[in-house]
């Protein structure tokens, strides 16, 4: 017997000629439009829209072959032969001056078969510039790699983040799809075989722990600035003194949140900058010579209540730290912030995503799979935060928004 489909199976598109014109043609658009503010004014948010137009453009035109083609071994590809080039060095080798692959491979160990390999692929991905045959000189984001906020960033990719995110669907398969809950045996110490929690990774391997502080310090960087958007002046000017710290970073990392509010506010406003963290992560932001005087670093575990030189500042901020945790733990770190704050005076500051609840844009979706893979934990929908901050007596007195960024201001109930 053969058994009829009740509807019929919907036709394939995998005919490049079934790509319509029609789909691809806001985003030139876009791109045009944007194209056009970005060339006259180097306008940064026009550069972002160009940078979603284009990826949006490149969805719409590819058939389902070139995507399956670039997710399947382009992208795995360009990861492998970029780790390579790291981890031999020879990126930083690059110049204006045209090297080859023996060049290259000069003082490393490695076959310059292999280097010419690898430089070509890198070439075929705009990573580096191939100018005649064997031939290659540096890029904006080759000579970056030599940033220790950039060099940070790939290390913690390559040993942290991409091995996890490989096991993840195994993970996910051998635990039956269930939402991970287990921050010590989650899809990381699957990823990593560990049976250590996130920062205990990363407080034991002071590699990978040095190397997540300054990817974080980098990926604050390459984001729009929470104090450009949110109206500090207004909201934090005027009742504080000299006396009582006028913001604490709790869980600052190295410090570059405090270091560009400084930067920016001046002597606008009055009293002490404060910058909290786990001692290994304090010692190495002082030993870094970066914080300016302004600026006291202090260690401070956020699940201990707050020391009561600290109680009673104008505002408690957080940065990527809440969605690290899951909501019982939050709520300890919330609650600890709610006892030393003082009401009618402080508020708590938090920068984190506010995840849409339709058309959530990839910066947050990936990083809720970022949290789902490293810390068992999750990014928040505006619904969800003002629960978990009613659960700690606090109530939200404002959002404001930067494309993907956010900041949630809140006070005592
Ligand atoms: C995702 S990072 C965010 C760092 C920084 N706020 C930023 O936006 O780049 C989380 C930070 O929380 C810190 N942290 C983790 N557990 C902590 C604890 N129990 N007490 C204080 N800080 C902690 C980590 O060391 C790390 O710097």
């Amino acid at each position: 017997m053969v058994i009829q489909p009740t509807t019929p199976t919907p036709q394939l598109p995998f005919d490049s000629r079934s790509i319509r014109p029609k789909m691809a043609a806001p985003f030139l658009n876009d791109i045009a439009e944007n194209g056009k503010l970005f060339l006259e004014t180097q306008d940064d948010g026009a550069r972002r829209k160009i940078i979603a137009a284009a990826s949006s453009l490149i969805a719409s035109l590819e058939n389902p072959g070139e995507v399956m083609a670039r997710i399947g071994w382009g992208e795995p590809t360009k990861a492998a032969a970029l780790r390579t080039a790291f981890e031999l060095g020879i990126l930083k080798k690059l110049s204006d001056k045209p090297l080859s692959s023996v060049q290259l491979a000069e003082g490393t160990k490695a076959d310059p078969t292999l280097v010419a390999r690898v430089m070509k692929h890198l070439a075929a991905n705009d990573l580096v510039k191939e100018v005649g045959q064997d031939s290659y000189v540096a890029t904006p984001f080759s000579g970056a790699t030599q940033d220790p906020t950039i060099a940070g960033g790939l290390t913690y990719s390559f040993e942290g983040m991409i091995p996890t995110f490989y096991g993840l669907p195994e993970f996910l398969a051998k635990t039956d799809y269930q939402n991970p809950t287990n921050a010590e045996d989650g899809p990381v110490q699957h990823g990593l075989k560990t049976t250590q929690p996130f920062f205990g990774i990363l407080q034991s391997n002071q590699r990978l722990g040095s190397a997540f502080n300054n990817f974080m310090t980098g990926y604050a960087k390459m984001r729009p600035r929470w104090y450009d958007f949110y109206p500090a002046l207004e909201q934090l000017g005027g009742s504080n003194t000299t006396k009582s710290p006028l913001l604490v970073d709790v869980g600052g990392g190295l410090g570059h949140e405090l270091i560009g509010f400084h930067a920016a506010q001046g002597e606008q406003l009055k009293g002490q900058l404060v910058l909290q963290d786990l001692p290994s992560v304090i010692q190495e932001a002082t030993d870094s010579k970066l914080l300016p005087s302004a600026i006291q670093a202090a260690p401070h575990d956020f699940f201990q209540p707050m020391p009561e030189e600290y109680k009673g500042a104008r505002a408690y901020f957080m940065r990527l730290i809440l969605h690290d945790w899951p909501d019982s733990q939050c709520q300890t770190i919330l609650d600890n912030l709610r006892d030393a704050m003082v009401k009618g005076h402080s508020k708590v500051i938090i920068n984190e995503a506010v995840l849409n609840d339709v058309g959530a844009p990839w910066q947050q979706t990936s990083l809720d799979w970022t949290m789902m893979g490293m810390l068992v934990s999750r990014e928040r929908t505006e619904s969800q935060w003002r629960d978990l901050l009613a659960k700690s007596g606090l109530k939200i007195t404002g959002i404001w928004s930067k494309e993907a960024e956010n900041v949630i201001e809140a006070e005592l109930i």
